[in-house]
């Protein structure tokens, strides 16, 4: 059975493996590049994406992570791990940081604000909910949350979300491309491209599996053809498995 790797050096990795869990497939900490050779997909967790950087960059980390999304395999970044896939990322602390990029996107690091401006809120997840059955809408834990300002013609938009008032009044000098966005009011904050997923809010917070099992499903996708199966046989991938809640988890769907 093919695994799935957690990119494990900083941030909610402990969570993602948490979740992974609790649709029984076991998600292996990745913290060194030879680490990927045996893992079919991996999760970028959210963090700290210049801190996360700089211990890939100690790692050398950055040349496996790029071959790793070349080869076609499976990546989810979540929050931080967003920014780590993007092509481009703006609002970066001086002399920016490096990316792992793939992503044809542009986020910025900090759109909804500093830790105190985090939130929670209702996102409307029309794809998800048509693969994974469930609420029509998904419980977004941002926490000092990026947002997608751009994408690519490649990358399929899976959620976007209302720019908050005050995020609208403290962004109101700054310029393209978040003046575009301004007038929409809405950014993006869910995106598919190809095997590359990117969400900028925090998904293994909450007891809700639905985008977990959504990126297990792509992962399964590939490694079918590759003739090995991520998911154990007879485990089920739908909202039926009662959560285990082995590690805190923020907010539960049930409250
Ligand atoms: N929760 C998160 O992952 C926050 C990411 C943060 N905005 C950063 O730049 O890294």
């Amino acid at each position: 059975m093919a695994l799935v790797g957690v990119l494990a050096l900083q941030g909610s990795f402990n969570e993602h493996i948490a979740a992974l869990r609790r649709l029984g497939v076991k998600g292996v900490e990745i913290r060194k590049p030879a680490q990927l050779d045996s893992v079919a997909s991996l999760i970028i967790p959210g963090g700290e994406s210049t801190t996360m950087a700089k211990l890939a960059e100690y790692h050398n980390l950055f040349p496996a992570l790029r071959e790793f999304v070349k080869m076609g395999k499976p990546v989810w970044g979540t929050c931080a791990g967003l920014i780590f896939l993007a092509n481009k990322a703006v609002g970066q602390k001086t002399g920016g940081q490096e990316l792992v990029g793939g992503l044809d996107c542009t986020v910025h690091r900090n759109f909804f604000g500093s830790q105190i401006q985090s939130f929670e809120g209702e996102l409307a997840v029309p794809e998800l909910a048509s693969k994974e059955g469930g609420p029509e809408t998904f419980p977004g834990v941002f926490i000092r949350a990026p947002a997608i300002l751009e994408v690519g013609p490649e990358v399929h938009v899976l959620a976007d979300y209302p720019v908050p008032s005050d995020v609208l009044d403290s962004n109101s000098t700054i310029e393209s491309p978040e003046e575009k966005i301004q007038s929409e009011k809405k950014v993006i904050v869910a995106v598919r491209q190809g095997n590359l997923l990117g969400t900028a809010f925090h998904p293994e917070l909450t007891a809700d599996t639905r985008w977990h099992s959504y990126f297990l499903k792509m992962a399964n996708d590939v490694a079918e053809g590759a003739s090995t199966s991520i998911i154990a046989v007879g485990v089920d991938l739908g909202l039926n498995n009662q959560p285990r809640n082995d590690l805190p988890i923020y907010r539960s769907i049930e409250n």
